[in-house]
């Protein structure tokens, strides 16, 4: 029994405590999930059935890790017969082969969230329900919180109190729209999400037939992350176990972040009550980080008041400390991200998997996204489409790309009704079987709407509504004549009622929308501001559509896994594992939430993930921050998260020491890691003299082009000048670190420098856009 030879006394004795109840609790990176797989090798070993296991994680893809390694020890047909996977994946399962006692078809259809939204859409049509009043996603996420707390339809109707705090709400049709939703998906033989729960509660507490059958089959029951199960999910649980129960959970309170989804904590803090009897075990060594990480990672996560003390050490190589990178603007927090890990990849021999670039929200990984392609690094968006693949993304540059090529089809059909204005799919088809009968385009068709109209077959009402598309086109490419890319999308943006539309919906995923919206539109100004940096730059909207097909199209190339850079959100990282984590955008507002930061509650929640994040590191972790950021089109300042304030500063190393440490963090007073910054030697550093191009000096003659030897770089703010010259080390906000090679002009407005970036090759770049910093 090889497998129980590398583990510790307490991983031991968890794993080989087979009956009765027991729990895990114990810090990251303590083995948990390793105690789990060995469990389930332990058992298979000691003759226990595979086909009695059940094990649940929190995503597919742990299950499979978990399968595969347990294949390792029992053999790959023993661990094929277990029954291990999601709670959705396992559930779905048997309800499909139970479905008949709840009435429904066994080959039922699952609905994602957009079919359960388009049902519900309807409903709220059918029944004249005010869809302004009532909008879908809110009525969506309400009914799913009924679902994961058990109230059905007649619970609900029961519970005087829901109705009312319902009609607070100004919702007192929610009993009516619960009503209609459930029984049109009943009537449709498709359950959602949440009735993959809810109805497998219900066959487990109507039928005990069914309860028995399954409590019989599921002898040993596991359950991964288990503080992050809904009360739907305990309950299925509980009454599985409740004849053997032989159940063993593992997790830890520190890592809880799924309360946005109906988490419940409590589950895990009240197991002990539950089962009295249970066995608890706590691990304290972290094999998975150095001393350095575990230490900093303790320290901020005993900020938290709600949470079981519990002591977490390593005793691997102490390491480096955490680097802290302090970036002017998002897109140079890119630039460094890629370029070090560029860097780590060649000079510590480190795979590409090696990394993971972790951030708060999705929106974030439009900059990553574009510097890793500059530097042709493979990485994968994991959790969710590639930034520009994004549908709020393609839409909006749908309407672009229509103005630019008003031939557009595939475009025109995207956005013709989105949002929606009245221009439905029949009247859509209308027009395609026309604009064929004629041969000509729908464009053509609709902009001689006034001679074709007669012909079409379409009422006024609609007419106009085609007439007044059009019109909105037309008027957008004329602004694109006089303005620049960025107003016109701007205009785009707001005039087709797209923000508005996203704005509405306050959900967590449609908040994410508009921020994808948001930051579209900020890689635009970016884009732009480049462009007018470069001699040969080309600032047009055409240019930056192109931009965007092509990095569009190398994404479609890696679609396979291979040796990739990960990018993910924190939430999406929990239970992971990377030798280099970057976590970005450390950033009051940003991290810590601005949704997220108004309770205690909320904080500690997002203090919770911050944890997450720091320990999914193995060897190194790299944090940066931002001073500033692009919103709407505005730059803003950013203050470092509050979180960085509260680390301990015998774990951090600044990487570029602020210039100005006068820092002030949330709380108004001076931030403790900040204070004692060493400052910077270079920025003391007396400057050498140089011969310097001044406005008063004679110039150099037009016949006499030689290529001048200094040139000052005059900041924008106006604040202070710096003399470069050729040889200096400059630093682009862009394109990374670079020598100067050749400064050109005459005219102190007008000089150009060649450049030649490490990453990027040579850029002809005009000083006086160009930003540059010496370093
Ligand atoms: N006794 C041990 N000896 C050597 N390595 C171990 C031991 N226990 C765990 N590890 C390793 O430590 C790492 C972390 O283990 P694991 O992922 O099981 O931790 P966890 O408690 O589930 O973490 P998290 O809370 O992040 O989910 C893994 O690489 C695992 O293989
Ligand atoms: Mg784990």
């Amino acid at each position: 029994m090889d497998y129980l030879k590398g583990l510790n006394e307490a991983q031991y004795e968890a794993v080989t405590t087979l009956e009765g109840p027991l729990m895990v609790l114990a810090g990251a990176g303590s083995g948990k999930t390793r105690v789990l797989t060995m469990r389930i090798a332990h058992l298979i070993t000691n003759l226990v059935d595979p086909f009695h296991i059940l094990a649940l994680t929190f995503t597919n893809k742990a299950a499979k890790e978990m399968k595969e390694r347990i294949a390792k020890v029992v053999g790959q047909s023993e661990a094929r017969s277990l029954w291990m996977g999601t709670f959705h994946s396992v559930f779905a399962r048997i309800l499909r082969s139970e479905a008949h006692y709840l009435g429904y078809p066994s080959n039922f259809t699952i609905y994602d969230s957009q079919d359960s939204l388009n049902v519900l859409k309807k409903v709220l049509k059918d029944s004249n329900i005010d869809a302004d009043l009532y909008k879908p996603k809110k009525v969506m996420a309400r009914i799913s919180n009924y679902k994961n707390n058990l109230i059905t339809v007649k619970a609900y109707l029961a519970n005087p109190e829901l109705i009312e705090n319902d009609e607070r709400a100004n919702m007192k049709h929610m009993g009516l729209i619960y009503q209609k939703y459930v029984d049109a998906c009943y009537r449709n033989g498709a359950m959602d999400f949440d009735d993959l729960l809810l109805r497998t509660n219900e066959l487990l507490t109507r039928f005990p037939e069914v309860l028995a059958k399954y409590q019989d089959r599921f002898r040993y029951i596991l359950v991964d992350e288990y503080q992050d199960t809904n009360h739907s999910q305990y309950l299925i649980v509980k009454a599985l176990a409740s004849k053997f129960e032989n159940i063993c959970v593992v997790g830890d309170d520190a890592q809880s972040i799924y309360s946005f989804r109906g988490a419940n904590i409590h589950n895990i803090l009240n197991f002990k009550k539950d089962y009295p009897d249970a066995v608890t075990v706590s691990l304290e060594q972290n094999y998975r980080s150095t001393q350095n990480i575990v230490n900093a990672a303790n320290v901020v996560i005993s900020k938290n008041v709600q949470q079981f003390k519990k002591n977490v050490f390593s005793d691997n190589e102490e390491g480096d400390k955490i680097k802290v990178y302090r970036s002017l603007s998002d897109a140079d927090e890119a630039n460094f991200v890629a370029s070090n890990i560029w860097e780590l990849h060649n000079t510590q021999q480190r795979k590409f998997t090696d990394f993971a670039i972790l951030y708060r929200t999705n929106s974030q990984t439009r900059a990553f996204e574009d510097s890793l392609r500059r530097k042709n690094i493979p990485y994968r968006v994991y959790g969710g489409l590639s930034f520009y693949q994004r549908k709020e993304v393609k839409d909006l540059v749908a309407y672009l790309r229509l103005l630019i090529n008003e031939n557009d089809g595939e475009a025109l059909s995207r956005i013709i009704n989105y949002p929606a204005r009245g221009i439905g799919e029949t009247t859509q088809n209308k027009l395609i079987v026309f604009a064929d009968s004629q041969n000509v385009s729908i464009t053509t068709v609709l902009g001689n709407l006034g001679m074709y109209a007669p012909l079409l077959g379409l009422n006024n009402g609609i007419l106009t509504k085609l007439a007044d598309f059009w019109a909105m086109i037309k008027a957008f490419q004329v602004m694109l004549k006089t303005e620049n890319a960025y107003t016109v999308a701007m205009e785009v943006a707001k005039r087709t009622g797209l923000i508005k539309f996203l704005k509405d919906d306050q959900t967590p995923e449609g908040i994410s929308r508009l921020e994808n919206v948001q930051e579209l539109m900020n890689s635009m100004q970016g884009f732009i501001e480049e462009q007018q940096q470069l001699e040969d730059g080309d600032p047009s909207l055409s240019n930056f559509l192109e931009n965007i097909a092509l990095s569009a199209d190398t994404q479609n190339d890696k679609k396979e896994e291979g040796d990739q850079v990960s990018l993910m959100t924190i939430h999406l990282s929990k239970g992971l594992e990377f030798p280099v984590v970057h976590l970005v955008g450390l950033e009051e507002n940003l991290f810590p939430s601005f949704m997220s930061s108004s309770t205690r509650e909320e904080l500690e929640e997002e203090r919770r993930l911050f944890y997450v994040a720091l320990t999914r590191a193995e060897k190194q972790a790299f944090f940066s921050y931002a001073v500033s950021r692009f919103q709407w089109g505005k730059i803003t300042d950013a203050e470092p998260s509050r979180f960085l304030s509260e680390m301990d500063t015998a774990h951090l190393e600044f990487i570029n020491p602020a210039i100005e440490s006068r820092f002030v963090n949330h709380s108004g007073l001076k931030s403790s890691i900040f204070d004692d910054e060493p400052a910077s030697p270079r920025f003391f550093k007396k400057k050498e003299e140089k011969k310097t191009i001044q406005r008063n000096e004679p110039l150099p003659t037009a016949q006499n082009l030689k290529p001048v030897a200094t040139a000052r770089i005059i900041n924008p703010s106006g604040a202070s000048s710096e003399d470069i010259e050729v040889g200096d080390q400059v630093r682009h906000d862009r394109f990374g670190v670079g020598e100067v090679l050749f400064l050109d002009g005459t005219d102190p407005q007008n000089i150009k420098a060649k450049v030649k970036f490490q990453h990027e090759g040579e850029k002809n770049l005009i000083l006086k856009f160009a930003k540059l910093t010496k370093i």
